[in-house]
């Protein structure tokens, strides 16, 4: 079918692409990762699958979780949400403090570090067995009753986790953390530890393609006023200082992490999800960004 031949088209294209940036090395573990990885799954929401390279291997999926802590939280606390964290885009690195000082503790967005921090704040007073309630939330979400945390990975993470306790200890100044900060900080790292392959990832995220709805199991998992909001969110926030570029190259709401995937939504159509482990500058996969600018470029389709 179409898409097979368009990532093969587009894979040729970049066999000349230089690959430059480096692993994620500020988590000891994100260093043993192969760099030269590269996967590509494109799950339709007629349940359609397309595929490239190594879709079915398991990554640390980092940032990308971040929008399903945000989605769970939503559902529970409604509009109320936007009085702790804004939906405005930081500009600023995922992990900056400058701007959470001048802001008084009210992260600019739930896609940078510190707003994720304050979602997990809300759902640990929300939620009795918050991890577990969690998991079990996104296993509904994606059909996979296997996805899970790694416990390697959020402890190595917990490890050289300065910058975070910096940012949630700024943020508990200003009122805005109510929890045990230690026992936030713990349930923040252990939702970036999440191990998805690029296939699970894109089956996870294509309620957002599908105004809310779990296209296989048709259950409501967002309102639609919701899910566009939370597109919204991600289109103008979800690569912190690269958001515009990336909304300029790609044209889809896109979310990712340091772990080097990315997951990329067309609505009513596709969610597309891409893994390379290389980062750029700004913290983003490399490979994986200019994989689906070229994408969307030969299928001509996009939001715009
Ligand atoms: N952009 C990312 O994926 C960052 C997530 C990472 N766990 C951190 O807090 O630094």
């Amino acid at each position: 079918m179409k898409y097979n031949k368009i990532f093969k088209k587009v894979n040729s294209e970049l066999a000349n692409f230089e690959n430059l940036g480096n692993v994620a090395s500020y988590i000891p573990e994100l260093c043993n990762v192969n760099p030269s990885k590269f996967g590509v799954h494109l799950t339709t929401i007629a349940n359609k699958h397309f595929n490239f390279g190594d879709a079915d291997e398991k990554f640390s999926i980092q940032s990308i979780a971040k929008v399903l802590s945000l989605t769970l939280a939503y559902k529970i606390e409604g509009e109320n949400l936007w009085q702790r964290v804004g939906v405005e885009p930081s500009g600023t690195p995922f992990n900056s403090l400058i701007q959470l000082e001048h802001d008084l503790g009210i992260p600019r967005n739930p896609l940078i570090n510190a707003g994720a921090l304050v979602i997990c704040d809300i759902l640990i007073t929300h939620l009795t067995n918050p991890k577990e309630e969690l998991i079990t939330f996104i296993r509904k979400v994606s059909g996979i009753p296997t996805i899970d945390y790694c416990s390697r990975i959020a402890d190595s993470e917990k490890s050289v986790g300065y910058k975070n306790a910096a940012l949630i200890n700024l943020m508990k100044s200003f009122g805005n953390i109510n929890n045990d900060i230690d026992v936030v900080l713990d349930f923040y790292f252990n939702l970036c530890s999440i191990e998805m392959t690029c296939k699970e990832l894109s089956q996870t995220f294509l309620f957002l393609a599908n105004y809310g709805v779990c296209p296989f199991s048709k259950e409501i998992i967002l309102s639609r006023s919701k899910s566009k909001r939370i597109n919204a969110i991600m289109q103008l926030c979800g690569f912190y200082d690269e958001a515009g570029d990336f909304s300029f190259k790609v044209g889809l709401p896109g979310k990712s992490g340091v772990g080097g995937g990315i997951v990329a939504i067309h609505p009513n159509k596709y969610c597309i999800a891409v893994w390379s482990p290389k980062l750029n500058e700004k913290g983003n996969s490399n490979k994986g960004i200019k994989f689906l600018e070229l994408f969307t470029s030969e299928t001509e389709v996009s939001i715009f």
